[in-house]
């Protein structure tokens, strides 16, 4: 079946790029304490600079180039276009091979352990589509989710307001960590006995006034800009410029800067076409995963192997703490090369339901043998 709403290409980092380039690093407004390398500090001037063509790229995301940021956006889609045989693609699946491609594998290092499953949502369990409103899940991966959830541990980690995230994904057994794992919540339904499923953890209460505030704000001045949607995800905001001509980019994340610059307790990330404004606590999905293998009962478990599969960014806070405690791992969705924590691939939605599948005909089969 397609989808006519399915977008196929992105260029989604090319507004940071863009905002990245005209910005400075003001350690007064941004605290040390918030550590996302993906943050991104565009306070430090009230206006863009007069020739945003020379401005350099910040190196987290335009690789230290002295590009134009407009030429970069263009510049992006070859990149991102590369052909299914280019040598940067097939250098990159070395280095992150599919998870599907490496199955056995995979899976000998979940022998004897519990593995556990994070799934982020958008281009991960569901297309990338123009309207976000209608980012629906293939009933066949709700099938495939459903499954999984059956025999491990699964939660759902997504930038979304864990509401909207859950009248998508409709499955009452799983953890959920909506707004970028700011609003935790343990499945209502008891599927597995080990740890608290009543977990609930909201680390950004205090900034709700402050967010419902500058949603409003955000909605009035970005509305005479054509395409321009702004989604009230709870625990942060979500400036989505997917529809918006590129000409008009600037101009938006101007108004979005501009508003902000009165709220320093706010900073401002970037997604798949989506700035993204949250509050500078110490806390992102990497968190919200720790948060979850301990209120399993797995914080200093040596028998647990947890998997994060993630398409965006944002995700890649998780992919770096897996790293970082040596254990499980992520896999990146991704038909373009990217620089990721990830230690593995998938190329899309679809693949992610056959990995799913796959997890549960082995599980099957095991449990069948014993
Ligand atoms: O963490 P996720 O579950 O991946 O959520 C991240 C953002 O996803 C959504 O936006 C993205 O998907 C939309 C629908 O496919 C697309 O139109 C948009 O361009 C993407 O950025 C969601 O709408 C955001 O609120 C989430 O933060």
């Amino acid at each position: 079946m397609t989808n006519p709403n399915v977008v196929v290409s992105d260029t989604q980092s090319a507004i940071a790029m863009a905002i990245t380039a005209v910005s400075g690093n003001n350690p007064t407004l941004f605290p040390p304490s918030v550590t996302s390398p993906y943050n991104i500090n565009m306070f430090s001037r009230n206006k863009f600079p007069k020739s945003m063509e020379t401005a350099s790229m910040g190196s987290h995301v335009g690789g230290g180039k002295n590009i134009g940021w407009v030429d970069a956006m263009r510049a992006s889609s070859p990149t991102r276009n590369s052909s299914e045989n280019s040598e940067e693609k097939k250098n990159w699946i070395m280095k992150h091979p599919s998870a599907l491609g490496v199955f056995e594998e995979i899976m000998s290092a979940a022998k004897m352990k519990q593995v556990v499953i994070f799934l982020d949502y958008d281009g991960t369990l569901s297309p990338i589509v123009s309207n976000p409103d209608q980012a629906y899940m293939a009933p066949e991966m709700r099938e495939a989710v459903k499954n999984v959830a059956k025999y491990f541990p699964t939660a759902i980690v997504s930038g979304r307001c864990r509401a909207k995230v859950y009248n998508f994904v409709r499955l009452s057994e799983l953890y959920y960590a909506g707004s970028h794992g700011m609003d935790i919540k343990g499945p209502s339904s008891r599927k597995h006995k080990k740890g608290n499923q009543n977990v609930l953890c909201q680390p950004a209460k205090e900034f709700l006034p402050m967010l419902a505030e500058v949603y409003k704000i955000l909605l009035e001045k970005t509305k005479g800009i054509a395409g321009a949607n702004v989604e009230n995800n709870k625990f942060c905001l979500s400036v989505h410029f997917r529809c918006v001509e590129e000409e008009s980019w600037s101009d938006l994340a101007y108004r979005v800067k501009y508003v902000l610059k009165d709220y320093p307790k706010l900073r401002l990330t970037q997604g798949r076409k989506v700035l993204e404004i949250r509050p500078t606590i110490k806390w992102d999905k990497g968190k919200a995963i720790e948060f979850l293998l301990e209120s399993l009962g797995y914080a200093n478990s040596k028998d647990v192997l947890p998997i994060y599969i993630g398409d965006d960014r944002t995700d890649e806070d998780a992919f770096r703490v897996l790293r970082e405690r040596g254990q499980g791992f992520g896999i990146l969705v991704s038909k373009v090369p990217k620089e990721t924590q990830a230690t593995y691939s998938l190329q899309e939605p679809f693949e992610v339901m056959h990995f799913l599948q796959r997890l549960v005909t082995l599980k099957r089969s095991i449990l069948r043998s014993h």
